[in-house]
């Protein structure tokens, strides 16, 4: 067995902030964002993420110091992310897991690790690699659908999701969205939010309108609002 100290993940941010999307909008969290990503949504938020370079490598200290996005990225154990959590005086016990596509790496022992320092996890993932999350872990499942990569949604990222919070602009967005619920289901108690693409005024009015017609809730990523990370 391979200790869990020796796992490593390859770390592009690690940040303090509020939540700004889901059920956990508005709790304190830290953002450990995750490098790699192939599924290419035309207006990903993260587009720096997406290249694992070997030439983008950097020691911790340097992705740390960061200012402004870059494709700069660390490699980092559970332990290693425990000591920054220290070092920085971080105080959230929320821990988001993000990307990039954090669903492409084993996050079981970093899972583990930092669950028995007593935080909470969260993964945000597209639902498009098996999930290797602890029983505990919040699981978000932003699906996407006809993406330039061409991966599918796995249907037991769905059962596993504990919320479904889908990005949209237009009503075609929705018809797929359906396709997709009934393909697809996730369990009775799934949570279903419509998340406006790039805060486009058309998107949220037409997310809004349906979340009232279907009782699902409406993610507006408040961080953008409040010019936060
Ligand atoms: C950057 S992704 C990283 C995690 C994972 N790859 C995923 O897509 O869920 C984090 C969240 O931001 C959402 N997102 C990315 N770009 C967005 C945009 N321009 N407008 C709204 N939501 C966006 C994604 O759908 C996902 O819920
Ligand atoms: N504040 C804040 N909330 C977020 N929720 C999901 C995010 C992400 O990029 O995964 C995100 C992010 O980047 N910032
Ligand atoms: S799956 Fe997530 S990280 Fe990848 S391109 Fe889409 S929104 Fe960006
Ligand atoms: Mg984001």
């Amino acid at each position: 067995m391979i200790p869990i100290t020796t796992v490593k993940y390859p770390v592009n941010e690690f940040f303090q902030t509020i939540q700004g999307e889901g059920l956990y909008t508005g709790t304190p969290a830290l953002f450990l964002r995750l490098q790699g990503c192939p599924v290419g949504c035309p207006w990903c938020d993260t587009k720096h993420t997406w290249e694992k370079s070997d030439n983008a490598r950097v020691s911790a200290e340097a992705m740390l110091a960061k200012t402004a996005p870059s494709e700069a990225w660390a490699e980092m154990s559970a332990v290693e992310i425990l000591n920054v959590i220290e070092a920085q005086g971080f105080t959230a016990k929320h821990i988001v897991i993000t990307g990039g596509e954090p669903a492409m790496y084993d996050l079981m022992p970093l899972g583990q690790e930092l669950e028995q320092h007593g935080y909470q996890l969260q993964i945000e993932t597209s639902g498009t690699f098996p999930l290797h999350v602890t029983e505990n872990t919040w699981v978000t499942v932003s699906p996407k659908l006809d993406m330039p990569g061409g991966y599918l949604v796995r249907p037991d990222c769905m059962q596993r999701a504990d919320e479904v919070k889908y990005p949209v602009a237009m009503e075609k967005h929705i018809d797929a969205l359906d396709l997709l619920l009934k393909n697809c289901p996730p369990r009775q108690d799934t949570i279903i939010a419509l998340q406006p693409i790039s805060q486009r005024p058309r998107a949220t009015e037409l997310a809004m309108q349906v979340c009232i017609e279907r009782n699902w809730r409406l993610s507006v990523q408040m961080h953008k609002y409040l010019n936060i990370e």
